[in-house]
Protein backbone atom coordinates (compact mmCIF):
# COMPACT_ATOMS: atom_id res chain seq x y z
CA UNK A 1 0.00 0.00 0.00
CA UNK A 2 2.96 2.65 0.60
CA UNK A 3 2.68 5.13 -1.59
CA UNK A 4 0.39 3.74 -3.71
CA UNK A 5 -1.60 5.56 -6.71
CA UNK A 6 -4.79 4.61 -7.83
CA UNK A 7 -5.24 3.90 -11.39
CA UNK A 8 -8.47 5.59 -11.67
CA UNK A 9 -7.33 9.41 -12.54
CA UNK A 10 -8.32 12.37 -10.96
CA UNK A 11 -11.50 13.83 -11.59
CA UNK A 12 -11.23 16.94 -14.33
CA UNK A 13 -11.48 19.98 -12.20
CA UNK A 14 -9.69 23.17 -12.77
CA UNK A 15 -8.53 23.95 -9.45
CA UNK A 16 -7.04 27.43 -8.11
CA UNK A 17 -5.59 28.40 -5.19
CA UNK A 18 -5.97 31.62 -2.97
CA UNK A 19 -3.56 32.94 -0.77
CA UNK A 20 -5.56 34.42 1.94
CA UNK A 21 -6.21 33.80 5.50
CA UNK A 22 -9.74 31.52 6.47
CA UNK A 23 -12.52 33.97 7.25
CA UNK A 24 -13.19 34.49 11.22
CA UNK A 25 -16.25 31.98 10.76
CA UNK A 26 -14.51 29.48 8.29
CA UNK A 27 -11.49 29.28 10.72
CA UNK A 28 -13.32 27.22 12.99
CA UNK A 29 -13.05 23.58 13.18
CA UNK A 30 -16.64 22.03 12.20
CA UNK A 31 -17.66 18.51 13.56
CA UNK A 32 -20.23 16.54 12.14
CA UNK A 33 -21.27 14.83 15.86
CA UNK A 34 -22.71 17.51 18.16
CA UNK A 35 -23.61 20.36 16.43
CA UNK A 36 -22.03 19.12 12.90
CA UNK A 37 -25.35 20.50 10.94
CA UNK A 38 -24.72 24.37 12.37
CA UNK A 39 -21.16 24.13 11.80
CA UNK A 40 -21.48 22.48 8.08
CA UNK A 41 -24.41 25.07 7.67
CA UNK A 42 -21.52 28.01 8.63
CA UNK A 43 -18.97 27.14 6.43
CA UNK A 44 -21.43 26.45 3.21
CA UNK A 45 -23.09 29.84 4.23
CA UNK A 46 -19.75 31.57 4.55
CA UNK A 47 -17.72 29.79 1.67
CA UNK A 48 -20.84 31.19 -0.69
CA UNK A 49 -21.32 34.79 1.05
CA UNK A 50 -19.68 37.61 -0.32
CA UNK A 51 -17.13 37.97 2.02
CA UNK A 52 -15.10 35.08 0.05
CA UNK A 53 -14.68 37.36 -2.65
CA UNK A 54 -13.35 40.10 -0.50
CA UNK A 55 -10.42 42.08 -2.72
CA UNK A 56 -7.46 40.31 0.41
CA UNK A 57 -7.84 37.39 -1.94
CA UNK A 58 -5.69 36.89 -4.86
CA UNK A 59 -5.72 35.12 -7.32
CA UNK A 60 -2.01 33.08 -6.85
CA UNK A 61 -2.43 30.47 -10.33
CA UNK A 62 -5.50 31.10 -11.80
CA UNK A 63 -4.18 29.09 -15.27
CA UNK A 64 -2.55 26.45 -13.34
CA UNK A 65 -5.05 23.75 -11.62
CA UNK A 66 -3.46 22.92 -8.41
CA UNK A 67 -4.53 19.01 -6.91
CA UNK A 68 -5.50 18.56 -3.65
CA UNK A 69 -3.58 18.37 -0.48
CA UNK A 70 -5.30 16.39 2.14
CA UNK A 71 -4.47 15.23 5.99
CA UNK A 72 -5.68 12.38 7.84
CA UNK A 73 -5.84 11.41 11.22
CA UNK A 74 -7.60 8.89 13.81
CA UNK A 75 -6.51 6.31 16.61
CA UNK A 76 -5.55 3.18 15.87
CA UNK A 77 -8.48 1.08 13.71
CA UNK A 78 -10.23 4.66 13.34
CA UNK A 79 -11.07 3.84 9.97
CA UNK A 80 -8.31 5.80 8.69
CA UNK A 81 -7.25 2.98 5.96
CA UNK A 82 -10.66 2.55 4.29
CA UNK A 83 -11.12 6.32 4.08
CA UNK A 84 -8.59 6.75 2.37
CA UNK A 85 -8.80 4.18 -0.18
CA UNK A 86 -12.19 5.46 -1.01
CA UNK A 87 -10.52 9.09 -1.06
CA UNK A 88 -8.15 8.11 -3.33
CA UNK A 89 -10.40 5.60 -5.71
CA UNK A 90 -12.93 9.15 -6.16
CA UNK A 91 -10.19 12.06 -6.20
CA UNK A 92 -7.18 10.54 -7.71
CA UNK A 93 -4.66 11.49 -4.69
CA UNK A 94 -1.72 9.69 -3.91
CA UNK A 95 -1.93 8.02 -0.82
CA UNK A 96 1.16 8.50 1.58
CA UNK A 97 1.01 6.33 4.95
CA UNK A 98 3.75 6.91 7.11
CA UNK A 99 2.82 3.45 9.01
CA UNK A 100 3.00 1.78 5.50
CA UNK A 101 6.79 3.68 4.70
CA UNK A 102 7.60 2.78 8.10
CA UNK A 103 6.84 -1.09 7.20
CA UNK A 104 8.26 -0.79 4.23
CA UNK A 105 11.83 0.25 5.79
CA UNK A 106 11.45 -2.65 7.96
CA UNK A 107 11.11 -5.27 5.13
CA UNK A 108 13.72 -3.57 3.45
CA UNK A 109 16.28 -4.93 6.70
CA UNK A 110 17.59 -1.09 6.89
CA UNK A 111 19.39 0.29 10.22
CA UNK A 112 16.58 2.68 10.26
CA UNK A 113 14.06 -0.11 9.90
CA UNK A 114 15.78 -2.12 12.54
CA UNK A 115 15.38 1.71 15.31
CA UNK A 116 11.85 2.07 13.50
CA UNK A 117 10.80 -1.51 14.75
CA UNK A 118 11.87 -0.64 18.33
CA UNK A 119 9.61 1.73 18.72
CA UNK A 120 6.40 0.56 17.05
CA UNK A 121 6.57 -2.57 19.14
CA UNK A 122 6.22 -0.21 22.23
CA UNK A 123 3.66 1.85 20.88
CA UNK A 124 5.48 4.56 20.55
CA UNK A 125 6.25 7.41 17.56
CA UNK A 126 9.11 6.87 15.80
CA UNK A 127 11.39 9.35 16.39
CA UNK A 128 11.38 12.26 14.05
CA UNK A 129 14.77 11.81 12.83
CA UNK A 130 13.47 8.30 10.88
CA UNK A 131 10.23 9.61 9.89
CA UNK A 132 10.55 13.16 9.29
CA UNK A 133 12.58 12.84 5.82
CA UNK A 134 10.93 9.63 4.67
CA UNK A 135 7.71 11.67 4.54
CA UNK A 136 9.26 14.19 2.76
CA UNK A 137 10.82 12.74 0.86
CA UNK A 138 7.44 10.62 -0.63
CA UNK A 139 5.56 14.03 -0.97
CA UNK A 140 8.34 15.47 -2.91
CA UNK A 141 7.78 13.10 -5.46
CA UNK A 142 6.15 14.36 -9.30
CA UNK A 143 3.68 11.72 -8.71
CA UNK A 144 2.56 13.51 -5.16
CA UNK A 145 3.07 17.03 -6.96
CA UNK A 146 1.03 16.23 -9.96
CA UNK A 147 -2.09 14.03 -8.27
CA UNK A 148 -1.59 15.78 -4.79
CA UNK A 149 -1.68 13.65 -1.92
CA UNK A 150 -3.82 12.31 1.23
CA UNK A 151 -1.04 11.97 3.79
CA UNK A 152 -2.40 9.42 6.58
CA UNK A 153 -0.60 9.24 10.08
CA UNK A 154 1.37 12.22 9.83
CA UNK A 155 1.97 14.40 11.09
CA UNK A 156 1.59 13.30 14.98
CA UNK A 157 3.15 15.14 16.73
CA UNK A 158 3.95 18.90 17.40
CA UNK A 159 7.22 18.89 15.40
CA UNK A 160 6.26 16.89 12.49
CA UNK A 161 3.58 19.73 11.97
CA UNK A 162 6.12 22.13 12.68
CA UNK A 163 8.73 20.18 10.13
CA UNK A 164 6.01 19.48 7.59
CA UNK A 165 5.56 23.55 7.77
CA UNK A 166 9.03 24.39 7.49
CA UNK A 167 9.33 22.24 4.06
CA UNK A 168 6.22 24.29 2.60
CA UNK A 169 3.92 21.56 2.42
CA UNK A 170 0.27 23.37 3.34
CA UNK A 171 -2.63 20.73 3.22
CA UNK A 172 -6.25 22.07 2.07
CA UNK A 173 -7.79 20.00 4.85
CA UNK A 174 -7.30 18.17 7.56
CA UNK A 175 -9.79 14.96 8.52
CA UNK A 176 -9.77 13.55 11.75
CA UNK A 177 -11.36 10.34 12.80
CA UNK A 178 -13.49 10.07 16.08
CA UNK A 179 -14.32 6.63 17.70
CA UNK A 180 -14.66 5.29 20.98
CA UNK A 181 -11.89 3.56 22.67
CA UNK A 182 -13.54 0.40 22.98
CA UNK A 183 -14.76 -0.15 19.54
CA UNK A 184 -11.22 0.75 18.85
CA UNK A 185 -9.83 -1.96 20.80
CA UNK A 186 -12.16 -4.61 19.40
CA UNK A 187 -11.74 -3.11 15.94
CA UNK A 188 -7.90 -3.87 16.31
CA UNK A 189 -7.64 -7.12 17.60
CA UNK A 190 -10.50 -8.36 14.86
CA UNK A 191 -8.13 -6.66 12.07
CA UNK A 192 -6.37 -9.45 9.24
CA UNK A 193 -4.67 -8.26 6.28
CA UNK A 194 -4.72 -10.70 3.54
CA UNK A 195 -0.83 -10.68 2.01
CA UNK A 196 -2.29 -11.60 -1.62
CA UNK A 197 -4.44 -8.88 -2.11
CA UNK A 198 -3.72 -6.35 0.86
CA UNK A 199 -7.20 -6.46 1.51
CA UNK A 200 -8.12 -5.34 5.07
CA UNK A 201 -10.50 -7.84 7.10
CA UNK A 202 -12.16 -8.08 10.68
CA UNK A 203 -12.54 -11.66 12.03
CA UNK A 204 -16.02 -10.86 13.11
CA UNK A 205 -17.19 -7.28 11.35
CA UNK A 206 -16.02 -8.53 7.94
CA UNK A 207 -15.03 -11.92 7.71
CA UNK A 208 -12.86 -13.26 4.40
CA UNK A 209 -15.21 -14.61 1.78
CA UNK A 210 -13.38 -17.70 1.30
CA UNK A 211 -11.75 -20.35 3.51
CA UNK A 212 -8.54 -20.16 1.27
CA UNK A 213 -8.31 -16.61 1.71
CA UNK A 214 -8.81 -17.33 5.46
CA UNK A 215 -5.69 -19.17 5.93
CA UNK A 216 -3.85 -16.98 4.54
CA UNK A 217 -4.38 -13.85 6.78
CA UNK A 218 -2.02 -12.46 8.52
CA UNK A 219 -2.09 -10.04 11.63
CA UNK A 220 -0.02 -6.91 12.10
CA UNK A 221 2.63 -7.24 14.47
CA UNK A 222 1.60 -4.59 16.73
CA UNK A 223 -2.35 -5.41 16.14
CA UNK A 224 -2.45 -7.21 19.62
CA UNK A 225 -4.96 -5.36 22.32
CA UNK A 226 -2.25 -4.82 24.23
CA UNK A 227 0.02 -2.58 21.90
CA UNK A 228 -2.71 -1.59 20.54
CA UNK A 229 -3.63 0.18 23.79
CA UNK A 230 -0.17 1.51 24.24
CA UNK A 231 -0.51 3.23 20.49
CA UNK A 232 -4.01 4.62 21.22
CA UNK A 233 -2.09 6.27 24.80
CA UNK A 234 0.50 7.83 22.32
CA UNK A 235 -2.20 8.86 20.58
CA UNK A 236 -4.35 10.27 23.07
CA UNK A 237 -1.22 12.44 24.10
CA UNK A 238 -0.16 13.90 20.62
CA UNK A 239 -3.50 14.80 18.82
CA UNK A 240 -4.47 17.71 20.64
CA UNK A 241 -0.70 19.48 19.57
CA UNK A 242 -1.60 18.39 16.06
CA UNK A 243 -5.30 19.56 16.11
CA UNK A 244 -4.33 23.11 17.93
CA UNK A 245 -1.85 23.61 14.32
CA UNK A 246 -4.40 22.74 12.25
CA UNK A 247 -7.44 24.38 14.28
CA UNK A 248 -8.55 26.20 10.64
CA UNK A 249 -8.61 23.54 8.35
CA UNK A 250 -9.67 21.05 10.48
CA UNK A 251 -13.13 18.38 10.25
CA UNK A 252 -14.10 16.19 12.65
CA UNK A 253 -16.00 13.16 11.61
CA UNK A 254 -17.54 10.57 13.59
CA UNK A 255 -16.26 7.51 12.79
CA UNK A 256 -18.29 4.92 14.63
CA UNK A 257 -20.83 4.38 11.86
CA UNK A 258 -20.44 2.44 8.11
CA UNK A 259 -17.80 3.05 6.19
CA UNK A 260 -20.10 4.65 3.37
CA UNK A 261 -21.76 6.85 5.80
CA UNK A 262 -18.10 8.26 7.18
CA UNK A 263 -16.89 8.76 3.18
CA UNK A 264 -20.36 10.74 2.24
CA UNK A 265 -19.60 13.24 5.14
CA UNK A 266 -15.83 13.28 3.80
CA UNK A 267 -16.51 13.08 0.48
CA UNK A 268 -19.35 16.19 1.17
CA UNK A 269 -16.29 18.54 2.36
CA UNK A 270 -13.81 17.89 -0.57
CA UNK A 271 -16.33 18.25 -3.45
CA UNK A 272 -17.13 21.41 -0.97
CA UNK A 273 -13.58 22.31 -1.08
CA UNK A 274 -13.32 21.85 -4.75
CA UNK A 275 -16.41 23.61 -5.65
CA UNK A 276 -14.79 26.73 -3.23
CA UNK A 277 -11.74 26.78 -5.44
CA UNK A 278 -13.96 26.80 -8.76
CA UNK A 279 -16.22 29.09 -7.87
CA UNK A 280 -14.68 32.16 -5.88
CA UNK A 281 -12.05 32.94 -8.69
CA UNK A 282 -15.31 33.85 -11.28
CA UNK A 283 -16.56 35.42 -9.02
CA UNK A 284 -13.57 37.85 -8.40
CA UNK A 285 -12.95 38.04 -12.18
CA UNK A 286 -16.57 39.12 -13.13
N1 LIG B 1 4.10 10.10 11.90
C1 LIG B 1 4.64 9.11 12.64
N2 LIG B 1 5.60 9.41 13.54
C2 LIG B 1 6.16 8.47 14.30
N3 LIG B 1 5.80 7.18 14.27
C3 LIG B 1 4.83 6.82 13.41
C4 LIG B 1 4.20 7.76 12.54
N4 LIG B 1 3.31 7.12 11.80
C5 LIG B 1 3.35 5.83 12.17
N5 LIG B 1 4.26 5.65 13.14
C6 LIG B 1 4.60 4.36 13.82
O1 LIG B 1 4.01 3.31 13.11
C7 LIG B 1 3.02 2.64 13.90
C8 LIG B 1 1.89 2.18 13.00
O2 LIG B 1 1.27 3.30 12.42
P1 LIG B 1 -0.02 3.13 11.47
O3 LIG B 1 0.27 2.13 10.42
O4 LIG B 1 -0.44 4.47 11.02
O5 LIG B 1 -1.11 2.47 12.38
P2 LIG B 1 -1.97 3.03 13.58
O6 LIG B 1 -2.37 4.42 13.33
O7 LIG B 1 -3.12 2.08 13.52
O8 LIG B 1 -1.12 2.88 14.81
C9 LIG B 1 2.65 3.65 14.97
O9 LIG B 1 2.16 3.01 16.13
C10 LIG B 1 4.00 4.33 15.22
O10 LIG B 1 4.84 3.52 16.01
Amino acid sequence: MTGCVNSISPQPVTLLRLRAPPSPASRSSFSFSGDSVHSLYRLRRVSRSPSIIAPKFQIVAAEKSEPLKIMISGAPASGKGTQCELITHKYGLVHISAGDLLRAEIASGSENGRRAKEHMEKGQLVPDEIVVMMVKDRLSQSDSEQNGWLLDGYPRSASQATALKGFGFQPDLFIVLEVPEDILIERVVGRRLDPVTGKIYHLKYSPPETEEIAARLTQRFDDTEEKAKLRLKTHNQNVRDVLSMYDDITIKIEGNRSKQEVFAQIDSSLSELLQQRNTAPSSLLS
